[in-house]
């Protein structure tokens, strides 16, 4: 059974590179923006003093909304999908180089990969690589960058396990709350 990126189609010819490892015996492959796209900041100093116990006045709920609003993170496009063995997974981790250099972290700590992911009909598998900046300023980042490292890996089942043939269809809550 293959184990390989592809890139989806609507990114077909748009120059996205499949995922390398850099080094010899690397173990993430890093995976690249697939456009130029902003991470809002997540602590914006004008937000700060609304949320800081001591501010006495009730918040306004505009400036509430904008606030929840501005600190959803974002999904940042990769262009690529996962084929993968059905007892196989693909964990997208944070490079340690990206809270250090560049205040990004990823704040699902750990993106799981469904083998069931690929090909499916809402999205075609596209993996997002879900990203918050903790820096006080909006970050741009360009086609081309490295944003997190894929690890494949085995996943176990337990003895008594019920799952049969449940299709997926999508990611990002699909499978409902
Ligand atoms: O960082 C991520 C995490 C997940 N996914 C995709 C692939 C994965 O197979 C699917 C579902 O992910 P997960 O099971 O972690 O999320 P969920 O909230 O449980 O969604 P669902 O109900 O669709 O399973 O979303 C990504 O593209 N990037
Ligand atoms: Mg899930």
């Amino acid at each position: 059974m293959e184990r390989k990126f592809e890139v989806v189609t609507r990114y077909q010819n748009q120059n996205i590179n499949l995922p390398q490892r850099q080094t010899k015996h690397a173990a993430g492959y890093d995976l690249e923006a697939a456009e130029d796209f902003i991470v809002p900041a997540m602590f914006k100093p004008n937000f700060l003093k609304y949320l800081m116990p001591r501010h006495k006045q009730a918040p306004n709920s505009d400036l509430l909304a904008q606030v929840a609003n501005e600190l959803t993170p974002v999904l940042v496009p990769t262009g690529l999908k996962v084929k993968l063995p059905s007892d196989e997974v693909l964990l997208l981790v944070s490079r340690s180089s990206g809270p250090l250099k560049r205040g990004l972290i990823l704040p699902n700590s750990v993106g799981v990969i469904d083998a069931d992911y690929y090909g499916n009909d809402n999205n075609e598998g596209e993996i997002f690589v879900q990203m918050a900046n903790f820096w006080p300023a909006d970050r741009l980042i360009r086609k081309g960058e490295r944003i997190c490292q894929g690890i494949f890996t085995k996943y176990l089942i337990t003895t008594d396990d019920q799952q049969s043939s449940q299709q997926r269809k999508g990611g990002f809550g699909s499978s409902g709350q």
